[in-house]
Formats: structure tokens, sequence, C-alpha cells
């Protein structure tokens, strides 16, 4: 089965198990890959219809099912990664004597990987994508690029090479025109600017916000935005500066798997780097995380793998120290900590999570929240 077919069976089954909203997320990737106008009018249509009648699901189902069907017909030529877009070596960047220094820093990305950048406040994250983006020199190591065309002018990199900052600026007139000002920058005739456009804004759930000024969208939905208007310049590398920044924690896990899934784009698949402090959520669909610590860089992996068999479980609750202690004393508790907001609980190699949840629930104490942290990066925020 090619990756196509693959696909659009993923999508049947959401629609069949009524996972509705996701399903048509996907059915627009799937629309989006064939790269044909004819297909996207029916999408656009079929959203439009959607906004009209949302209590419509079967009917709206219905709908999209015969345009997969079109779609299924379609041959999509897949684009094979073989190299990394960019290539870090040694990268060292210095504000000056005494002042902060970043790396030295390698690493290197292909197309359709994800990289989540983690690390306190101020410890290089903006400096490391700003360099990468060429818009900050850096004092030491090579920086080399592999874009699938040579750009010719800064124009053309800018193309390929995208970073979105914390603070974007504001825009006027209408989001809608504002898309529309990118494709023509690039010669786009209007009737497929039009049609590509309102693709856009369809993906990214924009429909109903298209004739909205900046000063009338919330900071979440001038994120989408960004990334719309972004993505209608079919970039080569993206780096985000803490995308996540202004969502909520549901707008953070769609704009994250909507991300990670055009990062996976059949035809037109991109490199992705972003930062946040988000870190489950980052961790969930990252293929690598880069945690930054004084400027210096380590890889998940590497630091867990020194003591890889320790448990290591947040635990909120309204419960005391001293009891906590005592309930987990036949569990090889090593410490207790607690950092104001939760305890973290360190036991040693042999306990099990599943022990741990089983002594709270036996001593029926009254867990807010506890989490599994021995394999993520948060372990190294909460010491
Ligand atoms: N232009 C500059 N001149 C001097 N020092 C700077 C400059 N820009 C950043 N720094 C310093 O470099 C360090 C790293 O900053 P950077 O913004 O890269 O960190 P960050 O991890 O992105 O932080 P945050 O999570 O707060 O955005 C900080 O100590 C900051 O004060």
């Amino acid at each position: 089965m090619s990756k196509s077919e693959e696909r659009i069976k993923e999508v049947l089954a959401f629609f069949k198990n009524k996972d509705t909203v996701l399903g048509y997320r996907k059915f627009m990737d799937c629309a989006i890959d064939t790269q044909d106008l004819t297909i996207y009018k029916e999408v656009i249509e079929l959203t439009d219809w959607k906004e009209q009648f949302p209590d419509k699901e079967n009917e709206l189902i219905e709908k999209a099912t015969t345009i997969l069907n079109k779609i299924s017909k379609k041959a999509i030529e897949e684009y094979n990664v073989q190299t990394p877009i960019v290539t870090a070596t040694n990268i060292v960047k210095s504000y000056g004597q005494n002042r902060f220094t970043l790396g030295p820093i390698s690493l290197d990305i292909k197309k359709r990987q994800v990289y989540g950048l983690v690390g306190e406040n101020g410890n290089g994250k903006t400096t490391l994508l700003r360099i990468l983006a060429k818009e900050l020199s850096h004092n030491e190591g090579q920086l080399n690029f592999n874009f699938d065309k040579q750009h010719s002018n800064s124009f053309d990199l800018r193309s390929k090479l995208v970073y979105i900052p914390q603070r974007t600026q504001k825009w006027y007139g209408s989001l809608k025109d504002n898309l529309k000002f990118v494709l023509s920058n690039y010669g786009v005739s209007p009737e497929e600017n039009e049609t590509r456009v309102l693709m856009m804004i369809a993906r990214f759930g924009l429909w109903n916000y298209k004739h909205l000024k900046w000063s009338e969208l919330s900071s979440g939905y001038k994120m989408r935005f960004e990334l719309a208007r972004t993505l209608l310049r079919q970039p080569e590398l993206l780096l985000l500066d803490e995308p996540l920044a202004n969502l909520d924690v549901l707008a953070q896990q769609v704009i994250l798997e909507d991300l990670k899934a055009i990062c996976n784009s059949l035809n037109n698949p991109i490199a992705l780097i972003l930062s946040s402090q988000q870190l489950y959520e980052v961790e969930k669909i990252s293929d690598k995380v880069i945690y930054l610590k004084e400027g210096k860089y380590k890889e998940k992996d590497d630091l867990i793998e020194q003591d890889e068999n320790q448990l290591i479980v947040e635990i909120d609750c309204k419960c005391k120290r001293e009891k906590l202690i005592e309930i987990f004393n036949h569990l090889s508790l090593e410490k207790l900590i607690f950092n104001g907001g939760m305890y973290v609980a360190y036991f040693s190699n042999n306990t099990n999570f599943s022990s741990v949840l089983e002594t709270l629930g036996k001593h029926n104490i009254d867990v807010i929240y506890t989490r599994n942290i021995s394999k993520s990066t948060r372990r190294f925020f909460v010491s």
C-alpha cells in the first residue's frame, strides 16, 4: 500500500469512529498533497457548507468520502528525503566577554523531521533559532544549507528558510487579503491565488475569521495566520520561536499535530525546529528533543541514559510530605522534593510506576495529578 493510500485509509477510519474533526483535518492534508486546484475547490466548497451546517456530521462524512475517492485516483509523486536540509557544525555564538555564550552546537535535520528545542528562560533557544535562520551571525563553526533549488537572492532565501519570532508584526487589512498578497508577490494568477489561499484558510481553521483584521484576532489565531502565511510560501526549513505561547492547551495540541502533518507532506515536506516550554506536548510530536542549558546542547536521550532506570514521578496531592514518605517506604523511595507546586518522588531502579499508582490508590491519597517523568525532559526542569 502506498503512503497516499495509507493516509486515505486513516482518514476513513477516523470518519468511521466519528473522530470527525481530526478526520476532516487529515482529509484536507490528503487534498493539499494532490496540488490539484479542482480538488481544492471542492474542499473549499465543502468547508463552507460544513460551517453553515455544523450539525450535519453524517452528511459531511459522506461528502468528504466522495472527494476522498477522487483524491485516491490522483497520482501523487512522493518527495524522497535524503540529505539534511541544514547541517550546523560546532556553532558558537558569544554576546561579548563574560556574557552569554551559546555552543559549540552541532546538529542536522532532514525534511519530515520535527525537533523540539527546550530549556529554561535565557538558555539560548532564540539565539540558536536566529543563527539557523541566518538572522544572527555566529562567531565559530559552519552552517550549510541544502535547499532543493539554489536561492538567487535574499527574498528567495527567505521563502525557503522561514523564521517566525515570538512576537509577530501587526498587519493591515483583512486576513484573507494579507494571505493573497503573499502569493501575488510570487506572480500567482488571481484565480489560483484565491483557491490556494482559501484552501490554507480552511486547513488552519480560519474560515470564520478570514474577513477579520489583525486587531480583531486573538493571539492564537494570529499565530495560525502566521503559519498559513508561511506555508503558502512553501518553505523547506521552518523555525518557530515559542509558537504555543499564546495558545490554550487544546489549541496547542491541535497546532502541533497540524504542524507535524504538514511537515510530513508527501510531496512538499518541511523540516521544523520549534522552541517551547510545553515539554510534554513537544516531546509527543518531536523526532528529537534538544535541551539547552546555559547555552550548552544536550540530547534528551544522552542525558537520560546516565540513569535510565531511575523512576521519577511528579505528584500533585493534598497530602503531607511525611505521609508520602511513609507510604512509599516499601518502594525504595530515594528522595522526595517539593518544588512549591508539587512533589517529585525519586525511586530506585526496580520500582514500577504502576506500583506507585497502586500505593497512592490503596492509601486513598487524593491525587490531583501525577505523571511518570523519567523519560521526559521535564525531569531536568524540576530538579
Ligand atoms: N543582543 C544580545 N546582546 C547581549 N546578550 C543577549 C542578546 N540577546 C540575548 N542575549 C542573552 O543571551 C542569553 C540567551 O538568550 P535567548 O533569548 O537566546 O534565550 P531563550 O532560551 O530563547 O530565552 P527565553 O525562553 O526567555 O526566550 C540571555 O542571557 C540573554 O540575556
